[in-house]
């Protein structure tokens, strides 16, 4: 579950009183997700979502929220934040937290996607990095190469010899690449970071929103790429690689945004960039869990398993 934070009808009441949303009609906790708490609040005027942020600062979510604002005044499907009606916040306070309220967005998750599916993530996923161009902040993203060095320390001890090993090999051939020019001269701007099966909602095949931007940052545009295909495009089992939905979110992303020489070049290694994110993540979480987390922690072995296919078998555009 996700409610690490109680929050009462009564402060739900005074919160929605400020932002004019309406009167309360419902007040449900999320059981999904693992950071922050969620809770869907009904008015007489809509459907909203609830965020309490657990880990994040008050310094740090402006960029998010101002980023899901900037998207959405651009036509991207993402929910808009919304503001106090005295003061034009959108960032407010409850049980002492920072917290956020969004519009629910319609739909469900796929969780078995399709091509259509995958395609209609590659074309939104361009329209979104093309219209966060002229985005005016700049946060960095968080979970980036940096992290990873200062994180893989702290998780080696726990590890066998083998999967240590891939570990720090892979994190050595990462910060390899960060330095080359090829990757100094890829596009970079505003990114979602974790755009996994479980951020996007769809009706049908029809692509209803992204959602859950609490990791996004300033980074290269192909790691979004990447991530995304490491989750929508692989098969589960045994983390390789699905020609069919690869080629039609590859496809569908390069009809709004053709990939530039260097991303053909990097993909390969990106991809596995993107795994080794989440490698790290899940063993971070797995290892050293937050106290107050009442969760099972994501299985760290998928993505070893998907970044020993990335290295094994290679992905290259035609
Ligand atoms: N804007 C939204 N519209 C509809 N459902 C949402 C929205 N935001 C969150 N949810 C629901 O809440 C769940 C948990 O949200 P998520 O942002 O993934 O939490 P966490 O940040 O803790 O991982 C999602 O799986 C989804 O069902
Ligand atoms: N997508 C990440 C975990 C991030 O959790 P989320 O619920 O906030 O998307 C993973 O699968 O490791």
């Amino acid at each position: 579950m996700a409610v690490f934070t109680q929050v009462s009808e009564d402060q739900a009441r005074a919160l929605l009183e400020r932002l004019n949303l309406g009167q309360l009609t419902g007040l449900r906790g999320i059981q999904g997700g693992i950071e922050n708490t969620n809770y869907f609040l009904d008015t007489t005027q809509g459907h909203w979502v609830l965020t309490l942020f657990e880990r994040l600062t008050a310094e740090q979510l402006p960029f998010y929220l101002e980023l899901m604002r900037h998207l959405a005044a651009k036509g991207i499907p993402v929910p808009n934040p919304q503001a106090d009606r005295h003061t034009g916040a959108i960032l407010h306070s409850v049980c002492g937290k920072p917290a956020a309220v969004v519009q629910k967005l319609h739909g469900a998750s796929q969780l078995l996607p399709d091509a259509a599916h995958c395609a209609a993530v590659g074309d939104m996923l361009a329209r979104m990095h093309l219209a966060g161009q002229d985005f005016g902040l700049h946060q960095p993203n968080l979970r980036g190469l940096p992290w990873w060095n200062a994180t893989v320390p702290q998780v080696l001890p726990f590890m066998a010899t083998e999967a240590a090993h891939l570990l720090q090999a892979e994190l050595a051939h990462q910060n390899t690449i960060a330095s080359s020019t090829a990757y100094a001269a890829l596009p970079r701007g505003p990114v979602h970071a974790d755009l996994f099966r479980d951020n996007v909602m769809f009706e049908g095949t029809a692509l209803t929103g992204f959602f859950d931007f609490y990791f996004a940052g300033v980074d290269t545009w192909l790691f979004d790429l990447c991530v995304a295909l490491n989750d929508w495009c692989i098969h589960h089992t045994d983390g390789s690689h699905h020609a069919d939905l690869a080629q039609a979110m590859l496809h569908a992303y390069q009809a709004v945004r053709p990939l530039t020489d260097a991303e053909q070049q990097l993909l390969p290694d990106l991809l596995r960039a993107g795994a080794l994110r989440f490698w790290i993540s899940r063993l971070w979480d797995y290892h050293l869990p937050r106290e107050a987390a009442l969760l099972t922690p994501h299985d760290p072995r998928h993505f070893e398993r998907v970044l020993r296919a990335r290295i094994t078998q290679p992905l290259r555009l035609k």
